[in-house]
């Protein structure tokens, strides 16, 4: 049993979290939100939950660091300056950062990885994402897990083979390049596609998030399984096993 801290409690993850955690063999252990001193939540926590904005990042990851305890950091929209900071906490604590904690996605995830090793360069990559109306970031954090796995797939670098916001006269699509689109409205939680586009043929692989208790259960599940382990920056596939 962990006693689990919730960053950005208030939230609709936060909430979705706290909800999963009272039905779980874990407890809620405390939430913090703007103004509210991260530090004081840590010191009675056993790991840390971030689902708040990336402006937040550097003082949670300091407050886990000051109490020794594990971080699992769902906030996407994250820049390079960010991932550095993750890199060097990790140095001292256990870390993860995902764009996505659901199983489907990250079985998903595999799929596409395979799927951009099999085809070649001649069937273009296209990830689409739909979010509610309130999302603040684009492309969501799944999509770009996502193109991360097709650029792995197909042995490329993404940010050097990305076409993200198309508008006006792009010009033809590059050879080789990962697209990404966003939709925005209503209340959808989360789909994603990646689209396989070859001659006359193509192929979709996606997931549709019904509810944010699969964000929250892959959430509770990764911050409880970090509990324990040697510092360093871990993902969801060393959490579900997935390799
Ligand atoms: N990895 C995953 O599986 C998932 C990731 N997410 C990501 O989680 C994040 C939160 O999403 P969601 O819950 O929908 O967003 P919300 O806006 O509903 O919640 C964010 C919460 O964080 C608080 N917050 C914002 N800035 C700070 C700060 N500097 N310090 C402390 N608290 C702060 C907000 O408070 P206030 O309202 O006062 O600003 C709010 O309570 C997003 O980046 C989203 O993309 C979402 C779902 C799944
Ligand atoms: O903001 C959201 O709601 C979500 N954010 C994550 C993302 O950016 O991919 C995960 C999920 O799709 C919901």
């Amino acid at each position: 049993m962990a006693k689990i801290g919730i960053i950005g409690s208030a939230g609709r993850m936060g909430q979705a979290i706290a909800d999963v955690l009272e039905g779980s063999e874990h407890s809620f252990a405390g939430g913090a939100d703007h103004g509210d001193a991260v530090g004081a939540l840590a010191a009675k926590s056993d790991a840390l939950v971030d689902f708040s904005a990336p402006g937040a990042l550097a003082g949670n990851l300091q407050a886990a660091r000051e109490a020794g305890i594990p971080i699992l950091i769902g906030t996407t929209g994250l820049e390079d300056e960010h991932h550095r900071a993750i890199d060097e906490a990790a140095e001292a604590i256990p870390v993860l950062h995902t764009g996505n904690t659901s199983l489907g996605v990250n079985v998903l995830c595999h799929l596409i990885h395979r799927a951009a090793e099999t085809l070649g360069e001649d069937w273009d990559i296209e990830i689409v994402e739909m979010h509610h109306r309130h999302k603040v970031d684009a492309p969501s954090g799944t999509a770009l897990l996502m193109g991360m796995a097709a650029a792995e797939g197909r042995g490329i670098a993404l940010d050097d083979n990305s076409e993200r916001g198309r508008d006006g006269m792009t010009g033809e699509r590059a050879q080789g390049a990962i697209g990404f689109a966003s939709l925005r409205g209503g209340t959808v939680a989360g789909d994603h596609s990646a689209i396989f586009a070859g001659e006359q043929e193509r192929i979709t692989l996606s997931h549709s998030a019904e509810n944010r208790s699969i964000f929250a259960r892959g959430a509770v599940r990764g911050a409880a399984w970090l509990i324990g382990r040697e510092a360093g920056r871990y993902t969801m596939n060393d959490v579900l096993g997935l390799g």
